[in-house]
């Protein structure tokens, strides 16, 4: 059966059940070659990358999912409702904002709020409502955390509609356990509530915001391996 959605140019049984989701289309490209066995390229449209492979033994894919908000949501609606996804695990860099965040330290990210209009636009105004993430995935990649020897900090983060964004609070937040800022897991999060999936951003803090501490490319790709196989444990972990 040919199944193409408008953004993924694949088959319906080209997709695995659960999809790790960098940004980058360049990170899922390196995490396809460097850590999955088998791989396949299912997608090239816009270039956002598609791959389905074997990590240990299991299927799984990973899709670039671009920058910001709306598209994010772009491929994790068509993952979820032309491919019958049913775990999204994002991993994403982060800017780093609070004074116990360093670069390179790794981030779980238990709710995400944000200053995109999405929560106005689904709810209406006066709910805010809050997106969180998965218990089950955020508890397995806590586990696979603590059984690897990876240090991760879980909270809340910021979903920022705007990389460039000097009008924004940054004290405020911080003082109220903000960690860090990306732009993508608040959608993600709403996503998979809507459609009964589950759902996981996990971060690599790349820079810090407040600091101006920067990461050597060196140091990034060994955090961001770090990242990438707790998501794969993660990925795999049982329900
Ligand atoms: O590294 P990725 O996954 O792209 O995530 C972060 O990096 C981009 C900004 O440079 C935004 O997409 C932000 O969320
Ligand atoms: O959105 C992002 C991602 C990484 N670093 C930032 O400062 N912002």
């Amino acid at each position: 059966m040919i199944l193409m959605s408008t953004h993924i140019g694949a088959q319906a049984n080209e997709i695995a059940e659960v999809v790790l989701m960098p940004g980058d289309p360049l990170r899922a490209k390196y995490i396809a070659e460097t850590f999955l066995e088998d791989i396949h390229q299912y997608n090239t449209v816009r270039n956002a990358f598609g791959y389905t492979g074997s990590y240990k033994g299991h299927r799984v894919s990973i899709q670039a999912s671009g920058m910001g908000i709306p598209s994010i949501s772009i491929y994790a609606n068509e993952l979820i409702q032309f491919y019958g996804v049913k775990k999204l695990i994002r991993v994403g860099t982060c800017g780093g904002m609070g004074t116990d965040i360093h670069v390179r330290d790794v981030v779980i990210a238990q709710a995400a709020s944000t200053d995109s209009a999405i929560i106005n636009n689904t709810f209406g105004s006066g709910m805010y409502y809050a997106p969180t993430a998965d218990f089950k995935l955020l508890l397995a990649a806590h586990t696979a955390a603590q059984q690897q020897g990876i240090t991760v900090k879980v909270g809340n983060i910021l979903s920022e509609d705007r990389f460039y964004n000097d009008e924004i609070d940054r004290n405020k937040l911080i003082e109220y356990g903000i960690l860090g800022s990306e732009m993508e897991s608040a959608a993600l999060y709403m996503l998979a509530a809507k459609y009964h999936v589950q759902a996981l951003a996990i971060l690599t803090i790349s820079n810090h915001i407040i600091t101006g501490e920067e990461t050597t490319a060196e140091e990034r790709e060994k955090s961001f391996n770090e990242m990438i196989a707790l998501s794969l444990e993660t990925a795999i972990s049982a329900d």
